[in-house]
Protein backbone atom coordinates (compact mmCIF):
# COMPACT_ATOMS: atom_id res chain seq x y z
CA UNK A 1 0.00 0.00 0.00
CA UNK A 2 1.38 3.43 -0.19
CA UNK A 3 1.44 6.43 1.30
CA UNK A 4 -2.47 7.29 0.92
CA UNK A 5 -3.30 4.54 3.36
CA UNK A 6 -1.02 6.35 5.88
CA UNK A 7 -3.32 9.67 6.32
CA UNK A 8 -4.98 9.48 9.93
CA UNK A 9 -8.71 10.71 10.32
CA UNK A 10 -9.74 13.45 12.34
CA UNK A 11 -13.55 12.44 13.68
CA UNK A 12 -15.58 15.62 12.65
CA UNK A 13 -18.46 17.55 14.74
CA UNK A 14 -21.49 18.78 13.27
CA UNK A 15 -23.43 22.20 13.58
CA UNK A 16 -23.35 22.76 9.80
CA UNK A 17 -26.68 24.81 8.09
CA UNK A 18 -26.35 25.11 4.61
CA UNK A 19 -26.39 27.95 1.68
CA UNK A 20 -27.70 30.57 3.66
CA UNK A 21 -27.11 34.34 2.95
CA UNK A 22 -27.17 37.45 5.58
CA UNK A 23 -29.46 39.79 4.04
CA UNK A 24 -30.43 42.41 6.25
CA UNK A 25 -33.65 43.10 7.76
CA UNK A 26 -35.36 46.32 6.12
CA UNK A 27 -34.44 49.53 7.80
CA UNK A 28 -37.65 50.88 10.55
CA UNK A 29 -38.81 54.40 9.76
CA UNK A 30 -37.76 53.56 6.05
CA UNK A 31 -40.55 51.00 4.84
CA UNK A 32 -40.55 52.54 1.30
CA UNK A 33 -36.95 52.44 1.02
CA UNK A 34 -35.06 49.03 1.85
CA UNK A 35 -31.53 48.94 2.28
CA UNK A 36 -29.62 45.75 2.03
CA UNK A 37 -26.36 45.27 3.80
CA UNK A 38 -23.53 43.83 1.30
CA UNK A 39 -23.24 39.59 2.24
CA UNK A 40 -20.08 39.06 4.31
CA UNK A 41 -17.57 37.65 2.39
CA UNK A 42 -16.50 34.08 2.65
CA UNK A 43 -13.73 33.38 5.80
CA UNK A 44 -12.56 30.09 3.63
CA UNK A 45 -12.76 28.89 0.20
CA UNK A 46 -12.65 25.29 -0.33
CA UNK A 47 -12.68 22.79 -3.26
CA UNK A 48 -14.65 19.40 -3.06
CA UNK A 49 -13.52 17.00 -6.39
CA UNK A 50 -16.37 14.48 -7.40
CA UNK A 51 -14.94 11.29 -8.98
CA UNK A 52 -16.44 8.15 -10.18
CA UNK A 53 -17.29 5.73 -13.02
CA UNK A 54 -19.54 6.80 -15.96
CA UNK A 55 -23.82 7.52 -14.23
CA UNK A 56 -23.15 6.72 -10.85
CA UNK A 57 -24.70 10.43 -10.17
CA UNK A 58 -21.51 12.24 -9.53
CA UNK A 59 -23.55 15.56 -10.98
CA UNK A 60 -27.00 14.39 -9.84
CA UNK A 61 -25.38 15.16 -6.12
CA UNK A 62 -23.63 18.00 -6.79
CA UNK A 63 -27.49 19.74 -8.16
CA UNK A 64 -29.09 18.23 -5.52
CA UNK A 65 -26.80 19.66 -3.25
CA UNK A 66 -26.20 23.02 -4.92
CA UNK A 67 -29.52 23.79 -6.60
CA UNK A 68 -31.63 21.17 -5.21
CA UNK A 69 -32.80 19.74 -8.09
CA UNK A 70 -32.84 16.14 -9.64
CA UNK A 71 -32.79 15.66 -13.38
CA UNK A 72 -34.12 12.15 -14.79
CA UNK A 73 -32.36 11.81 -17.73
CA UNK A 74 -29.15 13.97 -17.82
CA UNK A 75 -26.36 14.43 -20.37
CA UNK A 76 -23.31 13.33 -19.21
CA UNK A 77 -20.48 15.37 -18.30
CA UNK A 78 -17.83 16.70 -20.86
CA UNK A 79 -14.56 17.20 -19.32
CA UNK A 80 -15.30 19.05 -15.79
CA UNK A 81 -18.15 21.33 -14.50
CA UNK A 82 -18.55 22.95 -11.40
CA UNK A 83 -20.68 24.53 -8.68
CA UNK A 84 -20.42 27.28 -6.21
CA UNK A 85 -22.41 26.75 -2.93
CA UNK A 86 -21.55 28.66 0.89
CA UNK A 87 -21.89 27.24 3.96
CA UNK A 88 -21.59 27.94 7.57
CA UNK A 89 -19.92 26.21 9.82
CA UNK A 90 -18.79 27.30 13.66
CA UNK A 91 -19.68 30.60 12.41
CA UNK A 92 -17.68 30.95 9.43
CA UNK A 93 -18.45 31.10 5.74
CA UNK A 94 -17.12 28.78 3.49
CA UNK A 95 -17.17 28.97 0.08
CA UNK A 96 -17.11 25.22 -1.57
CA UNK A 97 -16.30 25.38 -5.11
CA UNK A 98 -17.47 21.49 -6.26
CA UNK A 99 -16.06 20.19 -9.19
CA UNK A 100 -17.53 17.32 -10.90
CA UNK A 101 -15.66 15.11 -13.38
CA UNK A 102 -16.75 13.06 -16.52
CA UNK A 103 -16.56 9.45 -15.24
CA UNK A 104 -15.71 8.20 -19.32
CA UNK A 105 -12.10 7.72 -19.64
CA UNK A 106 -11.00 9.60 -22.11
CA UNK A 107 -11.43 12.56 -20.12
CA UNK A 108 -9.24 11.75 -17.25
CA UNK A 109 -6.23 13.42 -18.83
CA UNK A 110 -8.51 16.63 -18.38
CA UNK A 111 -10.06 16.11 -14.79
CA UNK A 112 -7.06 14.54 -13.42
CA UNK A 113 -5.91 18.37 -13.81
CA UNK A 114 -8.32 19.15 -10.99
CA UNK A 115 -7.51 17.18 -8.36
CA UNK A 116 -4.34 18.99 -6.72
CA UNK A 117 -6.23 21.52 -5.53
CA UNK A 118 -8.93 19.42 -4.04
CA UNK A 119 -8.95 19.44 -0.19
CA UNK A 120 -12.28 16.86 -0.25
CA UNK A 121 -12.72 13.99 -2.32
CA UNK A 122 -15.93 12.17 -3.32
CA UNK A 123 -15.76 8.48 -4.71
CA UNK A 124 -18.92 7.68 -5.97
CA UNK A 125 -20.45 4.34 -7.01
CA UNK A 126 -23.53 3.37 -7.77
CA UNK A 127 -24.96 0.41 -5.37
CA UNK A 128 -26.52 -1.10 -8.14
CA UNK A 129 -23.73 -1.28 -10.96
CA UNK A 130 -21.07 -3.93 -10.22
CA UNK A 131 -18.61 -2.55 -11.86
CA UNK A 132 -18.85 0.81 -11.20
CA UNK A 133 -17.93 -0.59 -7.85
CA UNK A 134 -14.89 -3.03 -9.49
CA UNK A 135 -14.02 0.12 -10.99
CA UNK A 136 -12.78 2.04 -7.71
CA UNK A 137 -9.42 0.77 -7.29
CA UNK A 138 -8.40 2.71 -10.71
CA UNK A 139 -10.30 5.60 -9.44
CA UNK A 140 -8.13 5.09 -6.10
CA UNK A 141 -4.78 5.05 -8.23
CA UNK A 142 -6.10 8.69 -10.02
CA UNK A 143 -6.32 9.56 -6.55
CA UNK A 144 -2.80 8.44 -5.61
CA UNK A 145 -1.57 10.02 -8.48
CA UNK A 146 -3.06 13.33 -8.89
CA UNK A 147 -4.62 14.68 -5.48
CA UNK A 148 -2.80 16.00 -2.19
CA UNK A 149 -2.39 13.29 -0.15
CA UNK A 150 -3.98 15.47 2.61
CA UNK A 151 -7.37 15.20 0.56
CA UNK A 152 -10.21 14.36 2.85
CA UNK A 153 -11.65 11.09 1.02
CA UNK A 154 -15.46 9.71 1.17
CA UNK A 155 -16.78 6.57 -0.76
CA UNK A 156 -20.04 6.81 -1.69
CA UNK A 157 -22.88 4.17 -2.91
CA UNK A 158 -25.75 5.95 -4.74
CA UNK A 159 -29.18 5.43 -5.86
CA UNK A 160 -30.16 3.55 -2.74
CA UNK A 161 -33.23 4.47 -3.44
CA UNK A 162 -33.22 1.45 -5.98
CA UNK A 163 -32.80 -0.97 -3.09
CA UNK A 164 -34.42 -4.18 -4.84
CA UNK A 165 -31.61 -3.88 -7.98
CA UNK A 166 -28.96 -3.90 -5.44
CA UNK A 167 -25.69 -5.41 -6.75
CA UNK A 168 -22.86 -3.93 -3.61
CA UNK A 169 -23.72 -4.94 -0.18
CA UNK A 170 -23.43 -2.25 2.01
CA UNK A 171 -20.61 -4.36 3.86
CA UNK A 172 -18.66 -4.42 0.57
CA UNK A 173 -18.85 -0.61 0.84
CA UNK A 174 -17.87 -0.64 3.87
CA UNK A 175 -15.48 -3.74 3.88
CA UNK A 176 -13.48 -1.47 0.65
CA UNK A 177 -13.85 2.07 2.58
CA UNK A 178 -12.35 0.37 6.05
CA UNK A 179 -9.08 -0.41 3.54
CA UNK A 180 -7.99 2.93 3.20
CA UNK A 181 -7.06 5.37 6.21
CA UNK A 182 -9.11 8.07 6.74
CA UNK A 183 -11.71 7.79 4.00
CA UNK A 184 -15.47 7.74 5.21
CA UNK A 185 -18.25 5.66 3.65
CA UNK A 186 -22.19 6.59 3.54
CA UNK A 187 -24.81 5.59 0.61
CA UNK A 188 -27.20 7.84 -0.90
CA UNK A 189 -29.58 8.87 -2.84
CA UNK A 190 -29.49 12.31 -4.82
CA UNK A 191 -33.29 11.12 -5.90
CA UNK A 192 -34.90 11.26 -2.62
CA UNK A 193 -32.22 13.62 -1.23
CA UNK A 194 -30.59 11.12 1.36
CA UNK A 195 -27.87 11.65 2.96
CA UNK A 196 -26.55 14.39 0.33
CA UNK A 197 -25.95 17.70 2.66
CA UNK A 198 -24.95 15.22 5.50
CA UNK A 199 -21.93 13.85 2.61
CA UNK A 200 -20.77 17.71 1.86
CA UNK A 201 -21.10 18.90 5.46
CA UNK A 202 -19.46 16.22 6.45
CA UNK A 203 -15.91 16.15 4.32
CA UNK A 204 -16.22 19.88 5.08
CA UNK A 205 -16.33 19.42 8.53
CA UNK A 206 -13.37 16.81 8.41
CA UNK A 207 -11.55 19.30 6.25
CA UNK A 208 -12.04 22.03 9.00
CA UNK A 209 -10.70 19.34 11.50
CA UNK A 210 -7.19 19.32 10.04
CA UNK A 211 -7.16 22.89 9.25
CA UNK A 212 -7.62 24.67 12.50
CA UNK A 213 -3.47 23.63 13.58
CA UNK A 214 -2.86 25.72 11.04
CA UNK A 215 -4.56 28.71 11.30
CA UNK A 216 -6.09 29.06 15.25
CA UNK A 217 -3.47 30.52 16.59
CA UNK A 218 -4.08 33.31 14.58
CA UNK A 219 -7.22 33.92 15.97
CA UNK A 220 -9.56 34.04 12.68
CA UNK A 221 -11.02 37.30 12.08
CA UNK A 222 -13.94 37.93 9.47
CA UNK A 223 -11.64 38.97 7.24
CA UNK A 224 -11.23 36.57 4.32
CA UNK A 225 -8.93 33.45 4.64
CA UNK A 226 -8.16 32.20 1.33
CA UNK A 227 -6.63 28.49 2.61
CA UNK A 228 -6.65 27.35 -1.17
CA UNK A 229 -6.40 29.81 -4.32
CA UNK A 230 -8.92 29.12 -6.14
CA UNK A 231 -7.95 27.45 -9.55
CA UNK A 232 -8.32 29.13 -12.63
CA UNK A 233 -11.53 28.65 -13.86
CA UNK A 234 -11.11 27.64 -18.08
CA UNK A 235 -13.15 30.11 -19.95
CA UNK A 236 -15.39 27.08 -21.51
CA UNK A 237 -17.04 26.55 -18.24
CA UNK A 238 -17.84 30.03 -17.41
CA UNK A 239 -20.11 30.78 -16.37
CA UNK A 240 -21.58 27.25 -15.19
CA UNK A 241 -23.51 25.47 -18.21
CA UNK A 242 -26.66 23.94 -17.81
CA UNK A 243 -26.82 20.11 -18.41
CA UNK A 244 -30.11 18.76 -17.56
CA UNK A 245 -31.99 17.96 -20.78
N1 LIG B 1 -32.59 6.20 -9.12
C1 LIG B 1 -31.59 7.07 -9.05
N2 LIG B 1 -31.06 7.55 -10.18
C2 LIG B 1 -30.04 8.43 -10.06
C3 LIG B 1 -29.53 8.85 -8.82
N3 LIG B 1 -28.51 9.72 -9.05
C4 LIG B 1 -28.42 9.84 -10.38
N4 LIG B 1 -29.32 9.07 -11.00
C5 LIG B 1 -29.55 8.92 -12.44
O1 LIG B 1 -28.40 8.31 -13.00
C6 LIG B 1 -28.12 8.85 -14.28
C7 LIG B 1 -26.71 9.40 -14.32
O2 LIG B 1 -26.64 10.47 -13.40
P1 LIG B 1 -25.49 11.58 -13.50
O3 LIG B 1 -25.63 12.44 -12.31
O4 LIG B 1 -25.49 12.25 -14.82
O5 LIG B 1 -24.21 10.65 -13.39
P2 LIG B 1 -22.68 11.08 -13.53
O6 LIG B 1 -21.91 10.23 -12.60
O7 LIG B 1 -22.53 12.54 -13.40
O8 LIG B 1 -22.38 10.62 -15.02
P3 LIG B 1 -21.17 11.07 -16.01
O9 LIG B 1 -21.29 12.54 -16.20
O10 LIG B 1 -21.44 10.32 -17.29
O11 LIG B 1 -19.89 10.64 -15.40
C8 LIG B 1 -29.19 9.92 -14.54
O12 LIG B 1 -30.20 9.36 -15.31
C9 LIG B 1 -29.71 10.26 -13.16
O13 LIG B 1 -31.05 10.67 -13.18
C10 LIG B 1 -30.13 8.33 -7.64
O14 LIG B 1 -29.77 8.63 -6.50
N5 LIG B 1 -31.15 7.43 -7.82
Amino acid sequence: MDSRYDIQRRAGGSGFSGGSTNASPALTGAQSRRKKMPPRPADYKLQIIIIGSRGVGKTSLMERFTDDTFCEACKSTVGVDFKIKTVELRGKKIRLQIWDTAGQERFNSITSAYYRGAKGIVLVYDITKQETFEDLPKWMKMIDKYASEEAELLLVGNKLDCETDRAITRQQGERFCSRISGMRFCESSAKDNFNVDEIFHKLVDDILNKMPLEVSSKELSNSVLSLQPEPEIPPELSPPRARCC
